[in-house]
C-alpha cells in the first residue's frame, strides 16, 4: 500500500513507520518536527516537512491509507493552555479529512488514547463500551476526534479505526521514545538508571491501590506497532471501530520501578512525591475486542518492554 503516516518523526509513529516499511508498504511522512526529530523518520521513508493542516498538499488520490499519529499529547500542557490541543488534535484532523475526501483517500487509522475515559469509576478493566468523560482537554480533543470519524463515516463513506492506546513504553527495530522534556515513567526511570538524573519521582503513595501508588496498562510499542498493520486491514468504508490496545495487565509505579531495577542492575534511588494532577488511580484495558476483531494479541512482557526501552537509551548514549 502507499501510504501517508502524519506524525511518523514521533516516537510511536517512527516504530509504526519501520514496520510498515519492513512489511513492504511505501510510505511518505509528514510531519512539522515540533516534538519529532528528523533522524527518527526511518530510512526508506520520504520526510514532507509541514503541518497536517497542510495535508492537501501532500495527499494525492494514489495514495490507499493514511496513519494519523499527529498530535500535541502532554496532559499537564493541555490543562495549561487547551487552545493549541483543540486547533491541533481536532483542527489539524478537520483539515486532514478534508483533504482525504478531496483527494478520495478514504481509509483512516487514528491514535486515539485511554485519555478520553477519565477518571473511571471502578477499576475494571476498561471496555470501548464504558463511558468515555475526559479529565482533561487532551482526552477530550481525542474524543472529539473519535467522534468527528464516526460522523465522517457516515456521512462521507470514509472507513476509520480508532486505537485507544493505554501506557506505551519500549522500543523496536532501532526506534524509541526521545520526548523532551520527558514525563512518561518508564524513560524517565531509565533516565537515573543511566546516571542522568539523581533520583526519580514517585507521584502519588496514597491512591486507593495495593501499594498507594497509580497503576497503568504498559504495552510495549512493538506490540502496539503491529495492531496498525491489523487495523489497516480492517478499515472498511462507511465504518468507524474503536478498539483498546493495552495489555490487558496492570502495574503500580513501584512496580515498574522494581522492573527498572531487575532489568537495569541499577538501585534506581526514588523520591516519594505528592500526586500528579489529573492523573487516574488505575487504568488498564479490556482487550477482547481488539483480540477477537483485529486477531491481535500483545506478547510481550513488562521486563521485555523494560529491557528494550534500555538497550535504545544506552545505544543513544552511546552514540552521543
Ligand atoms: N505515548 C503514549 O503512551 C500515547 C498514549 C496514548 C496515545 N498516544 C497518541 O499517539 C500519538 C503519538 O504519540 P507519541 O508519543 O509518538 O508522540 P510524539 O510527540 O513523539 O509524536 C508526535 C509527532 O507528531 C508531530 N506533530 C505534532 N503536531 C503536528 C502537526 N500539527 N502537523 C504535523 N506534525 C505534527 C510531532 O512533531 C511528532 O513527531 C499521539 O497522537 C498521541 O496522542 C500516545
Ligand atoms: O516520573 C514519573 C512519571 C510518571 N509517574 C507516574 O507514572 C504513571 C504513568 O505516567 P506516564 O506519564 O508514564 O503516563 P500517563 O498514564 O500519565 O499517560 C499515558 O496515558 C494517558 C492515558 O491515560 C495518555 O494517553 C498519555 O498520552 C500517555 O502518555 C502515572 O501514575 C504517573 O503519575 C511517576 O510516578 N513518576
Amino acid at each position: 500500500m502507499k501510504l501517508l503516516v502524519t506524525g511518523g518523526a514521533g516516537y510511536i509513529g517512527s516504530v509504526v513507520t519501520a514496520l510498515l516499511l519492513e512489511a513492504g508498504h511505501g510510505v511518505t511522512v509528514l510531519d512539522s518536527l515540533s516534538t519529532g526529530h528528523r533522524d527518527a523518520v526511518p530510512p526508506g521513508a520520504a520526510l514532507v516537512e509541514g503541518d497536517v493542516h497542510g495535508a492537501a498538499d501532500v495527499l494525492d488520490p494514489s495514495f490507499d491509507a493514511v496513519l494519523h499519529f499527529a498530535a500535541k499529547s502532554l496532559v499537564g500542557e493541555s490543562v495549561q493552555d487547551p487552545g493549541p490541543y483543540w486547533a491541533n488534535n481536532v483542527g489539524g484532523t478537520l483539515a486532514l479529512l478534508e483533504a482525504m475526501r478531496s483527494h478520495g483517500v478514504n481509509r483512516l487509522v487514528f491514535s486515539s488514547t485511554a485519555a478520553t475515559y477519565g477518571d473511571p469509576l471502578s477499576e475494571a478493566p476498561l471496555r470501548e463500551s464504558d463511558p468515555a468523560v475526559p479529565a482533561n482537554p487532551y482526552g477530550a480533543s481525542k474524543l472529539a476526534v473519535d467522534h468527528l470519524l464516526s460522523g465522517w463515516a457516515q456521512a462521507h463513506g470514509l472507513g476509520a479505526v480508532s486505537l485507544r492506546y493505554f501506557n506505551v513504553a519500549g522500543a523496536h527495530l532501532g526506534f524509541g521514545e526521545r520526548h523532551d522534556p520527558e514525563t512518561h515513567l518508564v524513560p524517565n526511570l531509565l533516565r537515573v538508571a543511566a546516571g542522568r538524573a539523581p533520583h526519580a519521582s514517585v507521584l502519588g503513595t496514597d491512591y486507593p491501590t495495593g501499594d498507594g501508588t497509580a497503576v497503568r496498562d504498559y504495552l510495549h510499542v512493538a506490540d502496539l506497532a503491529e495492531a496498525h498493520l491489523r487495523a489497516l486491514e480492517r478499515a472498511e468504508p462507511g465504518s468507524h471501530r474503536v478498539y483498546n490496545l493495552g495489555s490487558g495487565g496492570g502495574y503500580s509505579v513501584r512496580e515498574v520501578l522494581a522492573a527498572v531495577r531487575r532489568v537495569t542492575g541499577h538501585p534506581v534511588p526514588a523520591v516519594d512525591g505528592p500526586r500528579r494532577a489529573g492523573d487516574p488511580a488505575v487504568l488498564v484495558a479490556a482487550n477482547a475486542l481488539a483480540r477477537r476483531e483485529l486477531g491481535w494479541k500483545p506478547v510481550r512482557t513488562l521486563d521485555q518492554t523494560v529491557a528494550d526501552a534500555w538497550a535504545f537509551a544506552r545505544g543513544r548514549e552511546a552514540d552521543a
